[in-house]
């Protein structure tokens, strides 16, 4: 499904590579937690398996393909198997819930009737058949990403990438959306999720990789969030050590003594809901600890905008960013401009 082999990735004007000799093998079907420090080469993996990246050195294999092989032009088809989703939702602001998920569809050419049956059978996957009509400054911050996970998911993607996906989301909502992840990966999707969140690796129990200051030093099957937190995070151009890493909302503890969070699914449409309300009552003791930013802001950029090749515009589109179309394509008709979370 994804192979790294002797993966480096150095940006450029930085002194030391942001991932450093990686080897990874992530089989179909996995779910596969990717933790460590701020700046220790989460995003980066995850920018290298969509191709926004290119490795600086070693080779990427994901869904059977080399990902050197493939030209600017074909990734967009390349993508249309793997769903992605942000911690800031990227949602277009004033179209409806139905729309956004819709748009994915419409973007690879799909037709009207394929869109008109797939859009309400995703909405009812993530719990949300009855908000189609809403935009997304009317839904909450977990609604809004439960709407960008159904457009993660609505082509049936063989992959789905979740960079922090719970990063802007308070702990009960954040157990909800965790809850349709793993729902999503009993359906057979395989799930790469950057998180920092202790308390969901905790609980979880999938696979574990951790990565520290840009190579993997620790690779569970069954694994736990460990102490990564406490580890000092790197500053990738200059070397330099910064105090600490962003804390984890959700405790483990807490999360620990929380009941499973995936409820097997039932023939009725309600399961999701019916899962979130068994989630919200298993986390309901959760205190909402305030997250104190890190002492020193790393200096990032947003995970999709990074150009990859010299015919690529700075300026993508949402469509773009989604790699639902090649760089510089027709833009249509589909009103391309994105939101982050409107609470
Ligand atoms: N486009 C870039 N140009 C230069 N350096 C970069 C770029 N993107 C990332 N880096 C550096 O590469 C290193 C790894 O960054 P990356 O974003 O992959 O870390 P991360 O583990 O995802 O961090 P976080 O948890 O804060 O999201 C960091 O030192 C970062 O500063």
């Amino acid at each position: 499904m994804i192979r790294f082999d002797s993966v480096t990735k150095k940006y450029p004007g930085t002194t030391r590579p942001a991932l450093d000799s990686i080897d990874l093998e992530i089989l179909r079907g996995e779910f596969v937690f990717l933790v460590g420090a701020s700046g220790s080469g989460k995003s980066s993996c995850l920018r290298l398996m969509l191709k926004e990246e290119k490795p600086s050195k070693g080779k990427i294999h994901v869904l059977g393909q080399d990902l050197g092989a493939i030209s600017n032009r074909k990734v967009p088809y390349f993508r249309r198997n793997v769903g992605v989703v942000f911690q800031d939702f990227r949602l277009l602001p004033n179209k409806s819930v139905y729309a956004n998920v819709a748009f994915t569809l419409q973007v690879i050419g799909k037709s009207r009737g394929f869109i008109q049956e797939a859009v309400p059978d995703v909405l009812r996957l993530v719990g949300l058949d009855g908000k189609a009509q809403r935009l997304p400054h009317e839904l909450s911050g977990g609604e809004q990403q439960r709407v960008a996970i159904a457009r993660a998911i609505v082509n049936k993607p063989q992959l789905l990438l979740a960079d922090e996906p719970t990063g802007n989301l308070d702990p009960t909502t954040s157990a909800g959306i965790m809850t349709l992840l793993e729902r999503i990966s009993t359906g057979g999707t395989t799930i790469v999720m950057a998180t920092h969140e202790a308390g969901i690796v905790d609980q979880m129990k999938r696979r574990v990789v951790e990565l520290s200051a840009g190579q993997i030093v620790r690779d569970e099957r069954s694994g736990g969030y460990g102490a990564t937190s406490a580890v000092p995070v790197v500053r990738a151009e200059t070397g330099e050590q910064l105090p600490t890493a962003p804390a984890p909302k959700v405790q483990a503890q807490v999360m620990q003594n929380a009941q499973p969070l995936y409820v097997e699914p039932e023939v009725t449409d309600d399961v999701t809901d019916a899962a979130a309300a068994v989630t919200a009552a298993a986390t309901a003791a959760i205190v909402i600890e305030p997250v104190e930013p890190p002492a020193t802001t790393m200096s990032r950029p947003a995970l999709p905008v990074t150009s990859t090749g010299d015919d690529v515009p700075e300026q993508l589109t949402l469509a773009e960013k989604l790699g639902l179309r090649a760089p510089g394509g027709n833009r249509n008709d589909t009103g391309e401009q994105e939101v982050g979370p409107t609470r």
